[in-house]
């Protein structure tokens, strides 16, 4: 029952606690590794929007506005079809980041607007279903009085990781005179401060490398956590099974043994008796039983007190134990003032010398009351056609004889 329970257990926490674990596990270490890629593609992103953006406004400041003053230069978008033309900052700021997207394939950074000039038309307006709902939530957070912030996203498409980061572009005043001015300007009532477009910064993850790595770091870890957790169930498992073992075998000895004189009891007895048999009858061996019975037990005990009888049936065991060989017989105590002897391949006068030992034992114990017993013995070989039983029977028998004719004897049985 114990074990039972023991080992639904241990089953238990490998079937489900286990595969609950690493599934928890590898989800937890993928978010983390997925979520250091992003911050490093989120950090680059940021790096690359701060450059465009101060590549436009020194080129605003330092170029376009001083040359503005200067005669007969021109300053716009179509600067490439006229001489003394240079491009206006936006214009700028797009052909540098087309510059920069054709060089990296796995970077793409456009500066794109609701409302693209014509000559932009085909290429200048939102083109992804995240450009259209970042340009939406510049809108909102700036009707909600908030400072319009950059929105970033992570993607995977067709197996590769792609990071979209977008940044609000706000008309500024140094671009809104031509904006509402120009003929072709598809807008003329902008004001300073409303959400033009976005500068859109794309980094596809081509080999996914960084992403890998740390995942092989996350499945190597989650590799160990399993063999080390199933290593420390199984330990566990082994353990507890030591333990039970060893508390079954105290538990059987504590039932099977007198708890007065720690020899067997009736119940030990019989198992013990079963097993030797047996043996004794594959071997085809000799087994001879001793059956030992106090004499004047009753008396002593009225007379001198229960707990001196107690002592007198420990003397008893205890002078029984040390005449034994150790490990091949046996003895239990199967009654009040009752014991019984199993001598192990051993025939009648083997059996007559352990008997006479225990006489002359019992005249010297310790103690005030010399041990005296009556001692009956059968002995047989053991073969199929006699039983166990039937031997204890005969030396009980023996035991009377002996008490019949006086007290402090033995006598043999002797089939009539
Ligand atoms: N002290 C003690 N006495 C016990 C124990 N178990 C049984 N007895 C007593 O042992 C006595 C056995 O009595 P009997 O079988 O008549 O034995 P006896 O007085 O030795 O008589 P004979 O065998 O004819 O010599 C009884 O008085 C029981 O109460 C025990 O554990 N301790």
């Amino acid at each position: 029952m114990l074990s039972g329970i023991s080992g639904k257990t241990h089953l238990l926490l490998l079937v489900i606690v286990l595969p609950v674990t690493i599934i928890a596990s590898y989800v937890g270490l993928h978010n983390s590794a997925l979520k250091a890629v992003e911050h490093t593609a989120l950090q680059s992103a940021r790096v690359m929007a701060m450059t465009m953006n101060a590549a436009r406004i020194h080129y605003n400041k330092n170029v376009a506005k001083k040359l503005s003053t200067i005669p007969n230069i021109h300053i716009g978008a179509d600067y490439e079809d006229k001489a003394q033309a240079i491009p206006n900052p936006a214009t700028f700021t797009i052909e540098v980041a087309e510059m920069v997207s054709q060089q990296q394939p796995n970077i793409r950074v456009r500066m794109y607007s609701e409302h693209p000039f014509p000559n932009r038309q085909a290429e200048g307006g939102p083109q992804t279903d995240f450009e259209y709902s970042a340009l939406e939530t510049f809108r909102q957070q700036k009707a909600s009085g908030q400072q319009p912030k950059a929105v970033f996203k992570s993607f995977h498409i067709g197996g590769k990781l792609e990071f979209d980061y977008i940044e609000p572009l706000v008309m500024q005043e140094a671009c809104i005179q031509c904006h509402n001015k120009l003929d072709n300007s598809p807008k003329k009532d902008w004001k300073i401060g409303d959400i033009r477009g976005g500068l859109s910064i794309r980094h596809i993850m081509v080999d996914n490398s960084a992403f890998d790595q740390l995942e092989g770091i996350a499945m190597l870890s989650i590799a160990f956590i399993a063999s080390f957790s199933t290593i420390m169930l199984i330990w566990n498992f082994r353990q507890s099974r030591k333990q039970l073992q060893s508390s079954t075998q105290n538990f059987l000895k504590i039932a099977n043994s007198d708890p007065l004189t720690g020899l067997l009891n009736r119940r030990g007895f019989e198992q013990a008796i079963q097993h030797s048999w047996r043996e004794h009858r594959i071997n085809k061996q000799h087994m001879s039983i001793i059956y030992c019975d106090l004499d004047n037990f009753k008396t002593l005990n009225d007379q001198h007190g229960h707990a001196t009888g107690d002592m007198q049936l420990i003397n008893a065991a205890g002078l029984i134990s040390t005449t034994l060989r150790q490990g091949i017989d046996f003895a239990a105590r199967i009654g009040g003032d009752e014991f019984v002897i199993v001598l192990s391949n051993t025939n009648q006068s083997g059996a007559k010398k352990v008997a006479k030992r225990l006489l002359e034992g019992g005249k010297t114990v310790e103690g005030d009351h010399p041990l005296e017993w009556s001692l009956g013995i059968a002995c047989a070989k053991v073969t199929s056609g006699i039983s166990a039983t039937t031997l204890i029977s005969w030396a009980d028998k023996a035991m009377y004889q002996a008490k019949s004719v006086a007290t402090g004897n033995y006598q043999v049985y002797q089939e009539s």
